[in-house]
């Protein structure tokens, strides 16, 4: 996909990974929405990219995402400003194991929500041109610890959906890749939160051990995640692959067995 001219919408957006992918796609010409729950961040964020690419380049909008109503205006509201979408990349995303129901809404139901969204604005069923999504997981679906279950339930769940939604919209010629992103960890706020036990609840005397983890496997920089996001954006080949971003092999795919009877 050339992305000159297009238009993203990024969940999350605001910071971390969902700020570094922005910056990568506004530095390709690409025209983004940040949808975000954060209003100060989300408009620090804004100031900072209107300075560097132009007000017109991004749009920020304030929203819950676990607000069905608000996340459908988001769609709305970005596509009446900029006038079409092309990508959406489902990155919002909390690490909560004391409110568990809420880390499921925000990290799943509400990516299972955003992707259907990007169905009815992006695929060829309704009439539309096509795009492609992004749904954000994580390597703990892949190296399970025992300091966040729920979480790991959540990103396992994320590819899981993506997966066969990608061969249904092969299948039903919808138009619109749906691939996955598995970061390992990532120098976020969101690492921050391992030690904290209104995060972390009863698992929170585990940290040493995350600690030790994040120190075995090492920490990236959000701009090697927008780096991975820009290949699967453009790469029009990917559709239901699952790319993982570690230190140990920096970016690459998963490979899954062939379907045997
Ligand atoms: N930081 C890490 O080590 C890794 C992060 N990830 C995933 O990457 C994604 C982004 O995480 P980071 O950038 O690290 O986190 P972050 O905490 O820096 O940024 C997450 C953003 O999502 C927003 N957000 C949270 N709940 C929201 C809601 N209900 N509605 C709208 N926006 C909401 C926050 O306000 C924040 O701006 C998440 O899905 C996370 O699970 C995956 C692997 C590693
Ligand atoms: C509080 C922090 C919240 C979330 C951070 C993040 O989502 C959690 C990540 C959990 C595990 C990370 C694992 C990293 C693994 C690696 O870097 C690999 O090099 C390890 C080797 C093999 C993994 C197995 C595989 O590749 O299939």
């Amino acid at each position: 996909m050339a992305l000159c001219g297009k238009v993203a919408l990024i969940t999350g957006g605001a910071q971390g990974i969902g700020r570094a992918v922005a910056e990568a796609l506004l530095m390709s010409d690409c025209r983004v929405s940040l949808v975000d729950l954060n209003r100060n961040v989300g408009e620090e964020s804004k100031t900072k990219l209107d300075a560097e690419f132009g007000e017109e380049k991004s749009l920020f909008i304030q929203c819950d995402v676990t607000d069905s109503g608000a996340l459908q205006d988001a769609f709305k509201r970005t596509v009446e400003r900029f006038g079409r979408l092309d990508v959406v990349i489902n990155n919002a995303g909390i690490n909560n194991e004391k409110n568990w129901e809420k880390t499921i809404q925000v990290n799943l139901t509400s990516v299972i929500k955003g992707t259907y969204l990007g169905l009815d604005y992006m695929s060829k069923e309704h009439g539309k041109e096509g795009g492609v999504i992004i749904n954000v997981s994580s390597m703990a679906a892949f190296l399970h610890s025992p300091h966040q279950p729920v979480y790991t339930a959540t990103k396992h769940g994320v590819i899981g959906f993506s997966r066969a939604l990608a061969d249904a919209a092969e299948l039903g010629n919808y138009g619109v890749r749906i691939n996955v992103l598995c970061p390992a960890f990532v120098d976020t706020p969101l690492l921050q939160t391992v030690s904290q036990e209104d995060n972390m609840g009863k698992f929170v005397k585990f940290k040493d051990d995350f600690k030790q983890r994040m120190d075995k496997f090492g920490v990236l920089k959000p701009s090697l995640i927008a780096e991975g996001m820009m290949r699967i954006i453009t790469d029009e080949s990917l559709n239901g692959a699952v790319m993982k971003i570690t230190s140990s092999k920096g970016i690459h795919f998963h490979n899954y067995e062939p379907l045997s009877a």
